[in-house]
């Protein structure tokens, strides 16, 4: 927990504890345990191979869990999952969209599966995700950034606790990859959300964190903050924290 939640008493409304995925006989994520507090952004990092989208997929319960349990709002996973995820949106893969149809066609689609999704949420997300005059165009013609701010909308329509995104500036150019960057910092600011996202892209993610994990070999090696960075008397950047942390691990 860093300062400001332990002055503050901020409750966490992710915990996850001893998160543990064995495949045979090897620990591809191990013992991982961390907190999520409303209104952060944290940043998931780690090489290629290290464990982060398996530690999200099993937080969505999109894989089972060899041990540990993941909590949110209070709720197990492991043994309340309806409620659990009903304080979660996720995007782990491309979201999945209707492209014959229009983003709101989309939207209303979606708002149907869930109870009590009032026009007026609709309208405000429309908004928040910034895609209010294209909003009556058919997904065909949106591009990439445009698709995964509408997931993102779809996502924050049933007012979820924490938001998980693996990866979503993939593929997006430098234009997406900035509006990405101010929705994630909007979303966490005006709705409150806790908001996990992995990426590889570490002046990005300097921009777009509060906090940061980094996930070497299946392990949570460290949590810092922004501001524990920016504090250090050598004020390394995060790419610089980020190399000399995964050197150490590839040389011990
Ligand atoms: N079903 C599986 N069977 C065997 N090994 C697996 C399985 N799923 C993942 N792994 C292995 O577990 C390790 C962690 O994979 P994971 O996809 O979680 O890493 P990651 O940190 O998300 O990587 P990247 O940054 O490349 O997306 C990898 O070595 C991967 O090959």
């Amino acid at each position: 927990m860093n300062k400001l939640n332990k002055l503050t008493n901020i409750q966490p409304v992710v915990e996850v504890r001893h998160l543990t995925k064995r495949i045979r006989t090897r620990s591809i994520v191990d013992q991982i345990t961390f907190d999520l507090f409303p209104g952060e952004v944290f940043g998931f990092l780690g090489p290629n191979g290290a464990g982060k989208t398996t530690t999200i997929r099993m937080m969505v319960g999109l894989i089972g869990m060899s041990d540990g349990d993941v909590t949110i709002n209070g709720y197990s996973i492991r043994t309340s999952f309806r409620e659990a995820i009903q304080h979660v949106g996720a995007i782990i893969e491309n979201p999945e969209l209707y492209k014959h149809l229009t983003g709101m066609q989309n939207l209303k689609q979606f708002a149907r599966m869930v109870e009590g999704i009032p026009q007026s949420r609709i309208d405000q997300i429309v908004q928040l995700v910034g895609l209010t005059a294209r909003i009556h165009d058919k997904v065909k013609t949106y591009s990439l950034g445009m698709r995964q701010r509408l997931g993102i909308a779809q996502a924050l329509l049933h007012k979820p606790a924490v938001l998980i995104l693996d990866e979503p500036t993939n593929g997006l150019d430098p234009a997406g990859i900035r509006e990405m960057r101010q929705l994630v910092r909007k979303m966490a600011a005006e709705e409150g959300i806790a908001v996990m996202v992995s990426s590889h892209l570490l002046a990005e993610m300097e921009q777009m964190c509060d906090r940061f994990g980094v996930v070497i070999d299946g392990r949570l090696r460290t949590t810092f903050s922004l501001a524990d960075l920016q504090s250090q008397t050598d004020s390394q950047t995060l790419e610089e924290t980020y190399i000399r942390l995964t050197e150490v691990a590839n040389y011990a």
